[in-house]
């Protein structure tokens, strides 16, 4: 009865192995085939809004992520950009797996890494890495840098042996552009910018294919901005590196990035190329955030109208019904309180050509390139209409003029 039953779960256990190989072998195959590295799919995090203090009451949900998909192909680097609790953070903390999704999948190279635990999860981390936002305060005062670029080293001793460390960190602080002789540093030592080197050096040690970068640049004074933005992008080419790039501003993403997703309250609204985004947004939240991007030339700047947006940002927690843009948005009708708008190229816009850059997914009912939507636009029709509306009065009174004559 036992050795039947050992027997049992050996087949078992064979069955699984066998299912798992095959399931491995399929997504390789798939991967092979130019798949995404990265697709994620209707991903979402509520984080539980709770009451009392020993009864600890679930009494709602911050939606702070609610159904976001797009693909990352490798050697590419996806923006997503959006104003402050969006959920852009928390997007890339799941993916980073520091953060457990409520719903959705993560694929990984076609597998779905979504729930890994275990040495799985270790291995899949070892190749989507993070780069955090603030280098003053995500870097540990009371370590060298030797120690914080070497410190992944520690959880992954298979990079790098224990005798290499050292070496496998000064070249690492070189790639980075920083003297290798600065190893026995404290981060106090450094400027904002070479600290953010540090994290992005850190960030390289297991030399992963991914890395997932949370406002890198964010903290940083504008003109060293333009320098860590530059070596991000020289090591993407040295190191063959697929990047999520998170901004809350359009033109912090705009050099780096070859597409962009457009985040509000949780949801991605607009996602497309750079051309797409940057010069025919169709999105009026889009629309809004690039009406308020600094532009140096005074020529261009004087023949643009600015849209400022009411409000403030709904909360996660009750965000609105239908589209959650619509309290904020000048186009909102009946539609858009009932009917959320999804990801998907608009029936406003199905008519045009694949190749036209207005063709691509916008989450509105009523998307349009902006001049079409802006609400001069709109002031304009109505005037056009009143004055179309009063020649036609003045045609009538001559028409009766010249009968009574
Ligand atoms: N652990 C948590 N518990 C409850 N709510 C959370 C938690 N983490 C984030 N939130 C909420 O989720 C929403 C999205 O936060 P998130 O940090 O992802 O936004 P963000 O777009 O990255 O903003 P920022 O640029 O300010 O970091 C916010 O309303 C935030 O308050």
């Amino acid at each position: 009865m036992h050795a039947d039953h050992s027997g049992r779960k050996e087949a078992r256990e064979e069955g699984w192995t066998a299912r798992k190989l095959l399931a491995k072998s399929r997504a390789e195959t798939a991967y092979a085939a130019g798949e995404p590295i990265l697709e994620v799919r209707d991903l979402a995090k509520h984080f539980p809004l709770t009451q009392g203090i020993l009864l600890r009451r679930q009494v709602g949900a911050v939606k702070a992520v609610d159904g976001v998909s797009f693909d990352l192909h490798r050697g590419e680097t996806l923006g997503i950009v959006g104003e402050s609790g969006c959920g852009k953070s928390t997007v890339a903390k799941m993916i980073t797996h520091l953060e457990r999704p409520t719903a959705g999948t993560i694929r990984y190279k076609g597998e779905d890494i979504t729930h890994l635990s275990g040495r799985a999860l270790k291995a899949v981390r070892r190749n989507i890495q993070m780069v955090f936002q603030d280098p003053y305060t995500s870097l540990n005062p009371r370590m060298t840098v030797g120690d914080i670029i070497g410190e992944p080293f520690d959880i992954h001793p298979e990079v790098a042996p224990k005798g290499d460390r050292r070496a496998k960190v000064r070249e690492l602080l070189d790639v980075v552009g920083l003297n290798p002789e600065y190893i026995n540093r404290y981060p106090h030592q450094f400027s904002g910018g070479q600290r953010q080197r540090i994290g992005i050096a850190r960030g390289l040690a297991l030399r992963p294919e991914i890395i997932v970068a949370d406002e890198p640049v964010s903290a940083l004074d504008v003109s060293v901005q333009a320098q860590v933005v530059n070596l991000m992008e020289k090591l993407q080419n040295e190191f063959d590196l697929s990047y999520i790039f998170i901004a809350h501003d359009l033109s912090v993403v705009r050099h780096i990035s070859d597409r962009v997703g457009v985040m509000y309250l949780g949801k991605m609204v607009e996602l497309g190329t750079d051309e797409q985004i940057y010069e025919h947004p169709t999105h009026p939240y889009t629309q809004a955030l690039l009406s308020a991007v600094p532009v140096p030339d005074p020529e261009a700047r004087e023949g643009r109208e600015r849209i400022v947006l009411e409000g403030d940002v709904p909360s996660p927690a009750n965000p609105p019904s239908g589209c959650h843009f619509r309290t904020r948005c000048w186009k909102a009708q009946e539609r858009c309180t009932v009917e959320e708008p999804l990801l998907a190229v608009p029936e406003t816009l199905e008519q045009t050509p694949p190749d036209d850059p207005a063709h691509h997914p916008s989450a509105c009912h009523f998307a349009a390139e902006k001049e079409e939507v802006l609400p001069s636009q709109e002031s304009r029709d109505s005037q056009e209409s009143e004055e179309s509306q009063g020649a036609q009065e003045s045609q009538e009174s001559r028409d009766s003029q010249e009968g009574n004559a």
